[in-house]
């Protein structure tokens, strides 16, 4: 298994703030693997989403060091796709679908109009979007939320990156288009051989797919390892909390000592 990318002592500091939102973060991220970053409101995911992507805002004070295999950091849009919360903020609603799918194929791997388009069509057909051609002369508000997520999943995949950044992908669907979602993001990244960083406040949906997790609280990293290890043994009071938080009459079991 070979490292993406290993984070030393990592800390961010926003410009406006006294205290950082990450502090001294070490964490090697695997290549071609399932990482989920794990915590609550605030803990510091989006931030180290941010950071990873060289998205952080001027004047912000980072220390502690990433060092990417390949020595440089992947461009945004071309080596990582990113996918957010919500896809209405994402999609530019007077644009149709295929110009913004398109567009990340024509950006940053120079395709044509023409091929882009055809690149666009491929990808939305990857996301399983029924009747691709003519979705992409569609605009957003003609589809519902599950659809444009996968259209904004689509629009990340096609400069074909080696890495997926999801943050929050699935928290403003249904748990049914949710669960849909994750599986489709499961089978791209296995298929594609991509390195997929999902961040996520939901330890049960994470752990049905990632290899590794990583646990953050207040700008912390609380524990990281295999997500079986974890499961079965979490090392920390805090995803102990976390797991058994999500175990209730209806769910089965995450750890297998509370099933008894
Ligand atoms: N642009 C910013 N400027 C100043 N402070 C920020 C900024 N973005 C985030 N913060 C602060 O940094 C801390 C970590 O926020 P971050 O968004 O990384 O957490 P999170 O775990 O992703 O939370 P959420 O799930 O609510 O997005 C919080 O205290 C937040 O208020």
């Amino acid at each position: 298994m070979s490292t993406l990318c290993e984070i030393r002592d990592l800390s961010v500091t926003y410009d406006d703030q006294p205290n950082p939102a990450l502090g001294h973060v070490t964490l090697d991220i695997a290549a071609g693997r399932r990482l989920a970053i794990i915590g609550e409101s605030g803990s510091g995911k989006s931030t180290l989403a941010r950071t990873l992507a060289g998205l952080l805002p001027p004047r912000t004070r980072v220390t502690g060091e990433i060092q990417w295999t390949g020595g440089t950091p992947p461009c945004p849009g071309r080596d990582l796709g990113l996918v957010f919360q919500d896809p209405s903020s994402s999609l530019n609603p007077v644009l149709t679908i295929g110009e913004q799918v398109a567009e990340g194929a024509r950006q940053h791997v120079g395709l044509g109009w023409k091929q882009a388009l055809a690149r666009a069509q491929e990808m939305l057909e990857r996301v399983r979007i029924a009747q691709a051609d003519q979705v992409l002369r569609a605009y957003p508000h003609q589809l519902s939320g599950g659809q444009r997520q996968r259209v904004v999943i689509a629009a990340a995949l096609a400069a074909k990156p080696t890495i997926l950044l999801a943050d929050e992908a699935t928290s403003a669907l249904d748990v049914v288009v949710q669960a849909e979602i994750v599986a489709l993001l499961d089978d791209l990244v296995r298929d594609a051989q991509m390195t997929l960083i999902f961040i996520t406040h939901d330890i049960a949906l994470a752990s049905g797919f990632a290899d590794r997790l990583a646990i953050f609280k207040d700008g912390r990293l609380m524990e990281a390892g295999p997500t079986a290890s974890v499961l079965a043994a979490p090392a920390q009071g805090y995803t102990r909390t976390l797991l058994q938080s999500h175990l209730d009459l209806t769910s089965p079991p995450l750890v297998e000592e509370a099933a008894t």
